[in-house]
């Protein structure tokens, strides 16, 4: 079902002004901010707080919805901005449920203020409704966020023999023609004594991850590899992930993995069928693309994946928002063919992904912005409790229980951000 639009946008007033460096953006997050909201990759990007003006859609046109309401929101707005780079002026943040029959739906927020800092320029855009341009706030670091007080670890809708069996049946599928790839996920809840600060998190993830992209939007929390897609200035490229394998600690030891993981077939065959799924979607926007013929070994502190970066010249003035909604799901976080893998998603895996392996980004005016898969991530479903999801692509040759320990290299990041270890 989808929520009524509303009738009339607020017309926002919105100022972007050139400031001074102001140092790690995370930091300038208050400790009582409405909404926290950040992307942020090697130190740029933003961080945001407070809401001028959001919207949630759900279902089947979740994406769609977004849209033409940001359309009418764009149209209404004043914009002032003393600096043109991505991120600056008028954006929106959002995330997007996996799944069309998800609870979860879909967000857009136009927070109230934004801090970025791109290749060394740095400004702040305040967003309000009133008539006036709204004042630049006062920027200062806040106090150090407390580490949440892990109390309780448990397993989400499946235990994890339950899971191995799910990942056997899907293996049983494939090998019985009835598709070619899925790929299967699980939970893990994480109960802490005090209130998880998104602030804790997002410094752990940024620090340890510092080329992944970290990001916060209205209580989902990550740092994603994958960049669904980027789409800036009639150009769109998209980091397509798929075939991982653990990290051991010893450099040696994982550039001999890495050459392994190269050359694995199983690997190549589940990274082939996202590269094909990404590339097939975006043809139809593109009048040329550029689709390397082999992936490159993407090196991150727990695993290593292949990746392939797809590229394309657009030919149609086509959102980055819109982009998204017809990339996803790809390969990476379904399957192919795509509607018997999400068949077998939703008969397998017994949860409700909500936003884990949607869409997670931000988009200009111009219809500009970034969206990443909200891969390596949580859910705050209360402020002391977290959802925690992680996937494998599985394929005919697929083992189970070396996927369940594929599945927990994915969880590191965040475990390891809430201070429950690896
Ligand atoms: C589905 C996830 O990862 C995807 C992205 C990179 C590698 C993947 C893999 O090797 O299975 C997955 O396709 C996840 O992290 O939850």
């Amino acid at each position: 079902m989808t929520m009524p639009l509303p009738q009339t946008e607020p017309a926002l007033v919105v100022r972007s002004m050139r400031i001074p460096d102001p140092g790690d953006l995370v930091s300038l997050i208050p400790a009582d901010a409405e909404a926290p909201v950040s992307w942020l990759r090697e130190g740029d990007g933003f961080v945001g707080w407070g809401t001028a003006t959001a919207i949630q859609t759900q279902g089947t046109a979740r994406f769609a919805d977004a849209e033409q309401w940001w359309r009418g929101i764009v149209r209404q707005s004043v914009v002032r901005a003393e600096v043109d780079l991505p991120g600056a002026g008028l954006i929106a943040v959002g995330s997007f449920a996996f799944a069309a029959a998800s609870d979860a739906g879909g967000v857009l927020h136009v927070p109230a203020i934004v801090i970025g800092r791109r290749n060394g320029v740095a400004w702040v855009t305040t967003t309000s409704t009133a008539a006036e341009l709204p004042s630049t706030p006062k920027l200062q670091s806040g106090e150090i966020p407390q580490a949440p007080k892990v109390s309780e670890v448990t397993h989400g809708s499946l235990t994890d023999a339950e899971w191995t069996a799910a990942v056997g049946a899907a293996v049983g599928r494939i090998q019985s023609g009835a598709l070619d790839k899925v790929v299967m996920a699980r939970d893990v809840v994480i109960r802490s004594e005090t209130d998880i600060d998104p602030r804790y998190l997002l410094r752990n993830l940024s620090d340890s991850y510092p080329n992944t992209w970290t990001y916060s939007v209205d209580g989902l929390i990550g740092a994603t590899p994958e960049m669904l897609l980027r789409r800036q200035k009639g150009l769109v490229t998209s980091r397509v992930l798929a075939g991982t394998i653990r990290r051991t600690g010893d450099d040696e030891h994982d550039l001999a993995l890495a050459a392994s993981l190269a050359r694995s077939s199983k690997d190549l065959e589940e990274h082939e069928y996202a590269v094909r799924s990404v590339a097939d979607a975006m043809s139809p926007h593109c009048s040329s693309m550029n689709v390397p013929e082999s992936p490159f070994v993407l090196h991150l502190p727990n695993v290593m994946h292949l990746a392939t970066d797809v590229a394309g010249v657009l030919h149609e003035d086509v959102s980055s928002l819109t982009l998204a909604a017809s990339l996803h799901p790809s390969a990476a976080v379904c399957g192919t063919p795509t509607l018997a893998a999400r068949d077998l998603i939703a008969e397998l895996e017994q949860m409700d992904r909500g936003r884990y392996a949607g869409p997670v980004g931000w988009l200009d005016a111009a219809g500009d912005g970034e969206w990443g898969i909200a891969l390596r991530c949580g859910e705050l479903e209360t402020p002391s409790q977290m959802r925690l999801f992680a996937g494998c692509g599985i394929v005919a040759g697929s083992e189970p229980e070396s996927e369940l320990g594929e599945s927990d290299a994915k969880l590191v990041p965040m475990r390891q951000a809430l201070g429950c270890g690896a």
